[in-house]
């Protein structure tokens, strides 16, 4: 899910990624929500995204919070031109950490960096922010193509190895476990009821 404040790239990022072009001229803001399927190769293997684009708009608040526990990612985005989208980034994150499933995978991203001369939040400061909350980060450009391929191919990479990865404990060892326990309870009952009875 892409999350962040209204006119950050959201929208430009999610179409430079699934068809290679970016949304010049006038700024259509998203309205609620939308998503996009794409299948990309990680490691030989084909994974399908599906990535929701979500309206920063302050209005459209409760109808994205309904899509937060559902999400396995969420790219964060901030505009590197716009400081205020920077520093709303810590109240996105507690509303990341308010509705969302607490092992979600969180990455940070500034984008617009093709705009060099309105920049207005260095490199260092994204990087600070992400290492205090301990997520990934990159710079962007839904304009160039920056880093874009890059930072979704991450976040599908990671999606990938958590779904793969073997549970902790083996279920039978689990219920080995609880076959003993059942067994000291029964014997439990039983001593008991001979001792009253
Ligand atoms: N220079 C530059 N402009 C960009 C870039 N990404 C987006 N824009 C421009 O920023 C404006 C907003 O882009 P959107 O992608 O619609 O923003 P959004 O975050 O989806 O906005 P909401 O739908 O309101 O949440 C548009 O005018 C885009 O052309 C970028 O990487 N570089």
């Amino acid at each position: 899910m892409l999350v962040g404040d209204s006119g950050v790239g959201k929208t430009c990022l999610l179409v430079r990624f699934k068809d290679g072009a970016f949304l010049a001229g006038s700024f259509i803001s998203t309205v609620g929500i939308d998503f996009r399927n794409k299948v990309m190769s990680i490691d030989a293997m084909k994974v399908k995204l599906q990535i929701w684009d979500t309206a920063g708009q302050e209005r459209f608040r409760s109808v994205t919070h309904a899509y937060y526990r559902d999400a396995n990612a969420l790219l964060l985005l901030y505009d590197v031109t716009n400081k205020a989208s920077f520093d709303n980034i810590r109240a996105w994150l507690t509303e990341i950490h308010e509705y969302a499933q607490q092992d979600v995978v969180v990455m940070l991203l500034g984008n617009k960096v093709d705009s060099t001369h309105d920049r207005m939040v260095k490199r260092e400061e994204g990087e600070k922010l992400a290492k205090e909350f301990g997520v990934p980060f990159m710079e962007t450009s839904a304009k160039s193509g920056l880093n874009v391929e890059l930072a979704f191919t991450a976040v599908a990479k990671e999606l990938k190895h958590r779904t793969m990865k073997e549970p902790d404990e083996p279920k039978f060892q689990l219920q080995v476990v609880n076959n003993w326990v059942c067994l000291g309870i029964m014997t439990f009952v039983i001593v008991c009821i001979n001792t009253f009875t």
